[in-house]
């Protein structure tokens, strides 16, 4: 293998800071794919024609994309399967037994090794429980939360991310609610067999999205003690606003000074979960120099973005980390 293996990366240059990619869902979408439907940006690749035809348009497109985004300066980047959980896939799209599933994300994985290279760190990206119903930024996770089934909800795509050796990475993304970051954290080596990190979805008042303060975080991950699993590499902030991202990802430092850190925002944009279109909030108030200078003081090791980031925004991402690191 080319790469050193993730931790050891993080452990042995600890003044290297990775650029992550940028939004894929919305770049796909900006490229003229239609991610507007219950699976979102998993669509092209449920296709036939993706896997038959190497030329096929939609093929192209995404291969496109991560070059586009290698270009930008990305090293670490993501497979596209932020809604392909066994549930939305089997209940939305014709591929309905788990071994034509696996069989797919094992497609999904490897394909996205090939357009990357041996050289770039991959993440096999798992969203969270609320994006099959589309409340990943409001966190309301129905009257009990805590009893949600989350290890059977993210067991198919787990278990498949665990094995696949083209993954360096898991990550869980834009996770809203309490109940759900604590089903994670409670898992051990057997069921996180391989690192991971976990993404909150961030309101921009700064608390998690179901109104958990980022102290009640770090007393949470504070408390397992030694019951917290040795591949939890980095938590961080994803899909979050643009403007107040670093003071999010501050306040997380204030409340884990040692935890390695990511930050992902995404434009600043509002997502309308009924269209399924983003709506302008405020103008940027910063700039990604600002930004990424503010998240490397705190501990960002992993930086790039979100929802509706592109190359152009990569590229920016990358001269403010050569010359913060
Ligand atoms: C991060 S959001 C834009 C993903 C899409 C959403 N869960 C949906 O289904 O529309
Ligand atoms: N990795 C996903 C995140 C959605 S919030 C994407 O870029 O589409
Ligand atoms: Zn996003």
């Amino acid at each position: 293998m080319v790469r050193l293996p993730l931790k050891q990366l993080l452990l042995e240059d600890p003044d290297k800071v990775l650029v992550l990619d940028g939004g894929q869902g919305t770049e796909m979408e900006n490229r003229g794919i239609k991610v507007a439907n219950p699976v979102w940006s998993t669509i092209p690749f449920v296709d036939k024609s993706f896997w038959e035809d190497k030329s096929s348009a939609q093929r192209r497109i995404v291969e496109g994309m991560f070059d586009d985004f290698m270009k930008a300066g990305a090293e670490i980047l993501m497979t596209v399967t932020y809604q392909a959980s066994f549930k939305s896939v089997s209940e939305n799209t014709p591929i309905k037994t788990l071994p034509d599933y696996t069989n797919l994300l094992t497609k999904i994985v490897d394909f996205s090794r090939e357009c990357i290279g041996e050289d770039n760190y991959l993440i096999g990206t798992i969203g969270p429980w609320g994006a099959h119903v589309c409340c990943e930024f409001t966190g309301h996770y129905g009257p009990r939360p805590e009893s949600i089934n989350y290890y059977e909800y993210f067991r198919p795509q787990l278990e498949l991310f665990n094995t696949n050796d083209n993954l360096d990475l898991i990550g869980f993304e834009t996770i809203p609610n309490v109940h759900e970051l604590k089903a994670i954290l409670s898992w051990d080596e057997r069921i996180l067999s391989k690192p991971f990190y976990i993404g909150l979805s961030v309101h921009e008042n700064g608390v998690l999205r179901d109104g958990t303060t980022m102290e009640q975080i770090g007393n949470i991950i504070k408390g397992l003690g030694n019951r917290r699993n040795p591949n939890l590499l980095l938590l961080g902030i994803n899909c979050v606003s643009f403007n107040e991202s670093p003071n999010i990802l501050e306040s997380l430092h204030r409340a884990l000074p040692d935890m390695p850190l990511l930050a992902y925002p995404n434009s600043g944009e509002v997502y309308d979960t009924e269209k399924k279109i983003w709506n302008a909030n405020s103008d940027k108030l910063n700039s990604w120099d600002t930004v990424v200078k503010r998240y490397i003081d705190c501990g960002a090791r992993i930086i790039g973005g979100c929802c509706r980031t592109s190359p152009a925004d990569i590229a920016e991402v990358s001269a403010a980390v050569k010359k913060y690191t």
